[in-house]
């Protein structure tokens, strides 16, 4: 770049992390008529990318993929960030506000290995690190053996295809972000709902840049956001965080919005589920949402959710 960039995209360096900036930085050139060579891409290592032997949940959770790049961003480094709204915690510093979220992908999560749950061998070996999707797993298969898989998708991949598991289970949207929609099969949501958030990329700006904010809500998409917050504001009503198996998704026809459910025990032998309707801007209806889960829930379930 020979001039100095109009605008500085901060992201992580994971394959899939880079082409969800390459696609923010897309949209933004094209809603403001730039050249997308004036929008600078600067890859920020997090602790996340770094740590690869363990369960994040063990480590300390989503901030560890937040944290670097929230750094960037207050130190203006950076004038936005994007993210997998799926990475982001639900309470963000009160410095940092979300601007905009790019049109949601497919939210659903695909199987890789064999076709669906029910062709697993007996006793097979799912590879993944997510509690939810363990449980969900385990709630149709308990004879499967969970393992834990980590590392970016392409690492995934190749443990698969090295037969370190007989299958795993990546999102859909992340697959299709990196070119890879040949492999793997989606999951029915009602098999598998997916994660709250799964599908969709947000960007983050810092609260006082008008600029930035103005820059970056050009390219936002009312219903992806509409659907997202909803899916948030039941975590958050949930007291939920990335160690609790639960999965929500939010749909959106004209101005109603329909938000569905699931919290799980951790080996997946009981669960809860549920669903609220309402307007777009209703938002007493997560929390009330919550509220009814929590109420219903079987204690092996309701105990690994703070509530309130
Ligand atoms: N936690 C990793 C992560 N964060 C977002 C995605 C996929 C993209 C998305 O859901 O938007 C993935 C990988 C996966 O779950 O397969």
């Amino acid at each position: 770049m020979d001039t100095a960039p109009l605008f500085r995209l901060g992201t992580r360096g994971s394959p899939l992390a880079m082409a969800q900036a390459h696609m923010t930085r897309d949209a933004l050139a094209a809603a403001h008529g730039w050249s997308p060579d004036r929008i600078a891409i600067v890859p920020i290592r997090t602790t996340g990318d770094r740590v690869q032997d363990r369960a994040l949940a063990e480590i300390g959770g989503k901030a560890l993929w937040t944290k670097e790049l929230d750094r960037a961003l207050l130190e203006d480094e950076i004038d936005a960030a994007v993210h997998s709204m799926k990475d982001v915690e639900t309470i963000r510093p009160t410095r940092i506000a979300i601007a905009a979220m790019l049109p949601r992908a497919d939210v659903r999560d695909r199987i890789l290995g064999v076709a669906a749950l029910a062709e697993l061998p007996q006793g097979a070996v799912v590879g993944t690190s997510s509690p939810r999707r363990a449980a969900q797993v385990l709630r149709h298969r308990p004879d499967a053996k969970i393992v834990l898989f980590r590392g970016n998708v392409e690492t995934r991949l190749a443990k698969l295809a090295a037969g370190e598991v007989d299958a795993t289970l990546l999102a859909s949207a992340g697959l299709v972000r990196l070119g890879r929609e040949d492999v793997g099969t989606p999951v029915p949501l009602d098999v598998m709902l997916p994660a709250p958030s799964q599908g969709a990329v947000g960007i983050e700006v810092r609260a006082e840049d008008a600029r930035a904010r103005e820059l970056v809500g050009a390219i936002g998409h009312a219903d992806t956001r509409a659907a997202v917050s909803a899916e948030r504001a039941l975590l958050e009503a949930l007291g939920a965080d990335c160690r609790s198996p639960v999965a929500a998704l939010a749909t959106i026809t004209g101005n109603r919005l329909t938000l569905r459910a699931e919290l799980y025990a951790q080996d997946g032998s009981a669960h809860v589920g549920g669903s609220a309707e309402g307007s777009v801007g209703d938002i007493g209806l997560a929390p009330a949402l919550a509220q009814d889960l929590l109420a219903r829930a079987p204690d092996s379930v309701r105990r690994l959710f703070a509530g309130e």
